[in-house]
């Protein structure tokens, strides 16, 4: 038996899990308030002091920081990968203290648990990081030679929704046609081709149908008439498109809950934005099932959206004919960081090495 510490910096939380192999001991959610972030500059310098509050929660809960096996964090934005365990390598380190491809808050989770491996003397892995790659070369043609898609997505969640799905089964998931659906903050629809996913929208860059807190693709002309109106600054206009777009921007709330509570009070702007989202969505799965020729052997819908009976029924309603479509809601992340640690160290798989050409 392994014990295991979870690590999985969000952007205003870190959730920390301890293990015993993929049994929960115990979790925690570290909530961080949006005054307290603001103070940092950037991600990576929230580094120590986010190390120092998983020291403290679990100093305050008697679980003595040396007693593990292994210290597992989220993945974040690294160079594009195959899915699977990597143990952290200096190559990945130095590519995320750079921020080389960008800032994120799962960027944090191989540093912190490199840092507690190092003072602690032992490994320290990630999995199934947000640039888990499996695209068809088909899938990386955006339609103007200098911008190439690439792949970024809820990676960990939806690969643990398709391998549950197919457990549950009795199928291998390498042998399913899957759509997954996933609606969190950020919303990504992937499509799962015999355990690759060949196509998925990605969920940073404006892709896809708009989210709690994203635009999801724009017109593109005029966003570009936007960026040189001389109104905003480049950050302003990133911001928009992650963190200020979707329901933000419409609403002025990230909270799919409010957004329903003002719908059930008559809101007319809420009830409109609310089913325009589940129709682009919708849109979205509709094109997933083309990559897949029709041939589905299910939808999957996670992720805390996937909660809402209301998101769910204007989901099927549209989606419902071209597959069964089955919920997971929420998310599983520190168990399915804690599974795949725990096949590496018990000889299932192998750790892959990050770094070697893809
Ligand atoms: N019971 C519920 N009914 C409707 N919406 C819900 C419910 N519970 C959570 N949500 C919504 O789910 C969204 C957040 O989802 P989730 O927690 O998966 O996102 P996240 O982890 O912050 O971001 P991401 O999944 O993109 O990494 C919020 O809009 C929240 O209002
Ligand atoms: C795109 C993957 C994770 C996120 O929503 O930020």
């Amino acid at each position: 038996m392994s014990r295991l510490l979870i690590i999985n910096p969000g952007s205003t939380s870190t959730k920390i899990g301890v293990y015993e192999d993929a049994l929960e001991v115990k979790s925690f959610t570290l909530r961080h308030e949006a005054e307290l972030l603001g103070a940092y500059e950037k991600v990576i310098d929230q580094l120590a002091w986010r190390t120092e509050e998983i020291k403290r929660i679990l100093r305050e809960n008697g679980m003595p920081l040396e007693a593990f096996d292994a210290y597992v964090g989220r993945g974040g934005l690294l160079r594009p990968m195959e899915s699977g365990t990597y143990r952290v390598n200096e190559a990945m380190l130095k590519d995320l203290q750079e921020s080389a491809r960008g800032e994120h808050a799962s960027n944090l989770g191989a540093l912190i648990a490199h840092a507690l491996g190092e003072e602690y003397g032992k490994e320290a892995f990630i999995a199934d990081p947000v640039v888990v790659d499996e695209l068809e070369d088909i899938a990386r043609i955006s339609g103007l030679k200098e911008l190439e898609k690439i792949s970024i997505f809820h990676a960990l969640n939806q690969k643990a929704v398709a391998k549950r799905y197919a457990k549950e089964k009795g199928e291998n998931y390498q042998n399913l046609n899957l759509i997954v659906v996933h609606l969190g903050g950020g919303i990504s629809i992937g499509v799962h081709a015999k355990g690759r996913v060949v196509d998925v929208n990605n969920a940073l860059n404006g892709e896809g149908p708009f989210s709690p807190e994203r635009s999801g693709s724009l017109p593109v002309r005029p966003l570009v008439e936007l960026c040189f109106s001389g109104k905003y600054t480049k950050g302003e206009i990133l911001k928009m498109i992650t963190g200020k777009g979707g329901f933000v921007s419409y609403l002025g709330t990230n909270d799919a809950r409010v957004v329903e509570e003002r719908m059930n009070r008559g809101d007319a702007e809420a009830k409109l934005i609310y089913e325009a989202m589940a129709y682009q969505i919708a849109k979205e799965i509709g094109g997933a099932a083309t990559v897949l020729k029709g041939k589905i052997d299910a939808i999957l819908i996670t992720g805390g959206i996937a909660y809402s009976p209301v998101m769910v029924g204007l989901l099927k309603e549209r989606v419902a004919f071209l597959a069964p479509v089955v919920i997971y809601p929420g998310e599983d992340e520190l168990l399915a960081l804690a599974e795949a640690a725990s096949r590496v160290l018990h000889g299932e798989e192998e750790a892959r090495v990050y770094g070697s050409a893809k």
